[in-house]
């Protein structure tokens, strides 16, 4: 069973100055650094919180790739969550599980006209690799039972409701950029991912 190892303040956001706290864990059986970011204490002082599990993107989250939507999601859940409160899981799960490497290779069978889920495939890899039970020993280590999850990922929300009370789900927005049109499609109408496909017509001028 994880417990929590620490918890350290600090502030994050674009400016620095959203006071939040860093939770790790001990003893996850995959051996990953997960961590859970705190706002305004909502694991204390919340009876439902909002959580979001969002899987690592060095790419997108840090460099803010325009080959995928996780950048703007992260943020738009920091900047939401400072107002609100919330659980951010920032999951090493780079790469829907395959890992950094990988995924860049998965990227350039994609630029040779392979789908999203056919490259993982292509590389001997599932199409999507990840499990959710490091999260949920997380969830269960902060003592959350009852909590609003942000995804527009259906299978995140069978993990969470499995194991949690889950009051809502709600939907990120759709960041949808000329290079990730193609991905974000593939993943709404073969992942059936939660989408406003709507953005994907550009409007007529
Ligand atoms: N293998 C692979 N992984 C990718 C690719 N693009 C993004 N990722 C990874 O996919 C993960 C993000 O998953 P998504 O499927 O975009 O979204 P989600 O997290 O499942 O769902 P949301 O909660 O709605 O954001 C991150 O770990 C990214 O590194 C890709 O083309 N191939
Ligand atoms: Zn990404």
């Amino acid at each position: 069973m994880t417990d929590i190892r620490s918890r350290v303040s600090l502030h994050v956001g674009k400016q620095g100055n959203i006071p939040a706290e860093i939770v790790t864990f001990k003893q996850f059986t995959t051996g990953n650094e997960h961590i859970a970011i705190i706002f305004k204490q909502a694991d204390q002082t919340q009876t439902a919180p909002l959580v979001r599990m969002h899987s690592e993107c060095l790419t997108g989250d840090v460099f803010h790739s325009s080959r995928c939507d996780c950048g703007d999601q992260l943020d738009e859940t920091i900047e939401r969550m400072s107002k609100e409160g919330g659980i951010l899981l920032y999951l090493r799960q780079e790469g829907r599980g395959i890992g950094l490497y990988n995924k860049l290779d998965a990227y350039e069978l994609q630029s040779q006209g392979m789908n999203t889920y056919q490259a993982n495939k292509a590389l001997g890899f599932g199409e999507d690799e990840r499990e959710y039970s490091d999260a949920v020993h997380m969830l269960k280590a902060l003592k959350v039972q009852r909590l609003t999850l942000i995804t527009n990922n259906p299978k995140k929300i069978a993990a969470l409701a499995a194991n949690f009370e889950l009051v809502a789900d709600e939907r990120t927005g759709t960041y949808v950029k000329q290079d990730n049109l193609c991905y974000l499609k593939t993943k709404s109408a073969h992942g059936d991912h939660l989408l406003n496909a709507e953005k994907f017509t550009p409007k007529a001028s």
